[in-house]
């Protein structure tokens, strides 16, 4: 996508203000968040860290920091062998000029030698790097951290028996300090600053989840670096392309637009899609074509991984036409405090889990909080203060990360953002209840449709139900094709249906992936939404609080193998699937009770306008097939479990028994 034709500066004249900067570019922090060792293993979170530390910047205007939420030994103990390691890989790279430059996506693209690397060294590499993940996932399944390794770091002291991940004061842990003379790589060179966080937790405190933790981070990179620009990942967002620092910063020193650039956001790609995209967590059209249209309106919204932001606009900054950069911070700051212990114990006390209290933190400071998708709700936030934003969309991805690659992953995932633009939504017309009044409603447009899934899970509830019903039992409950307000509805459906194919295969989907994501989209709008619906809803009643499921980035050899295959996984019993697979059987018994009555010949399909019924109901019969097959026909661990399959029978019949007691006319 050309972004100059949305009118965000052209890549021309940014190389130029570059060439300009030369040796005054600004410093640049990097956030990188994980909150659990179990679903994000410290060896994913380590190879993270080492593709942002080997960028093509200058190692000395580089700080990359780690939050890690679950307050891990074993994620501090990878992240120590990660600072050895760097010692070798960074330079690594940088002499081969190597990509992608996390170690595990590298060695995995490449299990053999690659042309212009030296054998030698690269075994020599490859040797290396296995080793030191074999010591972390053996530290990991033991459950301890060798004494002689811990020896070597007086971090590992902080971890004593009462510690858990609910409870536990601030850690913060220098890795790498970038003033350090002695911080070098084996060749001499400048290592970027690495730092490990855990904020302070306490049952009795609320944390925000990720937007607490961004915003600790955002404290702690104040008093070590406060770099002017802010760039933060996911912790499975690994860095694929070495340049991407550079390239975003054209926009930011643009010299006619970059003023008004408040952040920079980069799709969301994945580098574990199967072919046909079974579950629907990629949606290129979505990537190419939406995002990128919204530069025309302000930019795209920020989407919590793969972005820059000003420091001083997540600070709160209001933007206005004079406003001039100071592009120094950073390098000023390194020079002036010098002593670690002290920056450590400063870092500490602005994590600490009565730090926030009585501030505008999480509100008009920082990332908002109380709201599931804090990243939207903030980057919205930044578009009322006057900033606009820019979508960047590079042919080699910037980031590449981890979708969800089960079912009930995914649809969790679903039902969290869901939660989470019903909460936007809602906050424009509760104020008070969500604390974000100030949200426009220009911004809040796209929201309000969001918010209509509520109704839009009902409405597909009607439509994968009633039609099947009216086939088997002959009542028009359905409209028929013949009422003259159902000719145009069809008519939309088709065509809105036919250029949605058509612009995902022309954005490089297979057809098969398309129908998956269709069916994707019927299952997600009768349970994700629908459950997110039900519990935004308790919140507002203040039946319950929030929370934030964190989606699990490793599963068993088995599921990993039936993903690979594109076999749906189930496995175990969820409400989800009990909706998905009455629904299912509704559909196929009711087709097959349609069929036998038009092979009795008691009514004439297409005179008596039951063949959109027909359609219908056939068109869903198909789109569950791998529903049936879960039910019936597989034998593997992942099939849909055999007490979902009764229950769902149970609920079938209820309609049934209702028209015994109350006949439908
Ligand atoms: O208490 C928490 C919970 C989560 N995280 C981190 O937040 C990130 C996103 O979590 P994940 O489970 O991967 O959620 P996704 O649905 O994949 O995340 C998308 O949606 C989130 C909002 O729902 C955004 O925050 C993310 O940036 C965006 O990638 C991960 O790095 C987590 O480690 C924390 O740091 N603390
Ligand atoms: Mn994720």
């Amino acid at each position: 996508m050309d972004l100059s034709s949305f009118g965000a500066p052209s890549i021309n004249t940014v190389t130029i203000s570059f060439a300009r900067h030369g040796e005054r570019l600004p410093c640049v922090d990097i956030f990188v968040c994980t909150a659990d060792p179990q679903s994000e293993p410290p060896s994913l979170v380590i190879s993270t860290i080492l593709s942002l530390m080997a960028y093509d910047y200058p190692a000395k205007k580089l700080s990359v920091y780690l939050s890690d939420d679950g307050g891990s030994v074993f994620t501090f103990y990878a992240m120590w062998e990660a600072t050895s390691f760097a010692k070798y890989w960074i330079p690594f790279c940088k002499r081969y000029n190597i990509e992608p430059r996390s170690p595990a996506a590298y060695f995995s693209e490449s299990d053999e030698l690659q042309e212009p690397c030296n054998p030698k060294e690269w075994s020599f590499i490859k040797h290396m790097y296995d080793e030191m993940t074999e010591r972390i996932d053996s530290a990991i399944m033991s459950g301890k951290i060798p004494e002689q390794i811990k020896a070597n770091h007086k971090g590992f002291c902080e971890w004593n028996l009462e510690i858990n991940s609910k409870d536990h004061q601030s850690i913060i842990e220098i890795l790498v300090d970038g003033k350090d003379q002695n911080a070098v790589d084996n060749e001499g060179n400048v290592l970027p600053t690495l730092m490990y966080m855990a904020r302070e937790k306490r049952p009795q405190h609320h944390h925000n989840f990720k937007a607490g933790a961004m915003n600790a981070l955002i404290r702690v990179s104040s008093v070590i670096s406060n770099s002017p620009i802010i760039m933060n990942v996911d912790c499975d967002m690994y860095s694929n392309n070495k340049d991407t620092i550079r390239d975003s910063l054209c926009f930011f020193l643009d010299e006619e637009m970059g003023h008004k650039i408040g952040f920079v956001q980069y799709p969301q790609n994945y580098n574990n899609i199967t072919k046909n995209n079974i579950y629907g967590n990629s949606i290129q059209a979505f990537k190419k074509v939406e995002m990128g249209g919204l530069d025309s309106v302000g930019g795209p919204p920020y989407i919590g991984t793969g972005c820059f932001h000003r420091r001083e606009i997540l600070c709160g900054m209001i933007f206005t036409k004079d406003y001039k950069v100071n592009w120094n911070g950073g390098v000023k700051d390194k020079i002036q405090e010098n002593i670690v212990c002290n920056i450590e114990e400063k870092a500490k006390s602005l994590t600490t889990c009565a730090y926030e209290h009585d501030t505008p933190w999480g509100n008009e400071i920082g990332i908002k909080y109380g709201c599931p998708v804090e990243d939207v709700i903030t980057g919205l936030a930044i578009h009322c203060r006057g900033w606009e934003s820019v979508y960047n969309n590079p042919i080699r991805p910037a980031f590449l990360g981890l979708a969800p690659s089960t079912l009930s992953q995914t649809l969790l995932q679903t039902k969290r953002w869901s939660e989470g633009n019903f909460t936007i939504f809602l906050s424009k017309y509760c104020p008070l209840m969500f604390g974000h009044g100030k949200i426009k409603l220009r911004h809040q447009m796209g929201y309000c449709i969001y918010a209509l899934w509520a109704p839009n899970s009902l409405a597909t509830l009607y439509y994968v139900t009633i039609p099947s019903l009216t086939l088997l039992k002959g009542s028009p409950l359905f409209p028929e094709i013949t009422s003259p307000w159902i000719t145009p509805f069809v008519f939309v459906f088709c065509v809105t249906n036919l250029y949605n194919l058509y612009e995902a295969l022309s954005c490089g989907d297979t057809l098969n992936g398309w129908w998956n994501v269709q069916r994707m989209w019927m299952v997600k709008r009768i349970t994700s939404y629908l459950f997110g619906f039900i519990d935004t809803l308790w919140k507002l009643l203040g039946l319950s609080h929030m929370t934030f499921a964190v989606s699990s980035k490793v599963s068993d050899e088995h599921v990993s193998k039936r993903y690979e295959q594109e076999i749906m996984e189930f496995g175990s019993s969820t409400p989800e699937y009990v909706i998905i697979a009455t629904i299912a059987l509704l559909n196929l018994v009711c087709l097959v009770g349609g069929l036998c009555q038009i092979m009795k010949g008691s009514w004439n399909v297409f005179l008596n306008g039951f063949s959109p019924q027909l359609i219908i109901c056939g068109m869903l019969v198909i789109l569950n097939i791998p529903f049936y097959e879960a039910m019936f026909l597989r034998k593997d661990k992942g099939r849909m479990p055999f007490s979902v399959t009764l229950a769902s029978a149970g609920f079938l019949v209820l309609p049934f028994l209702v028209e015994i007691m109350i006949p439908i006319v």
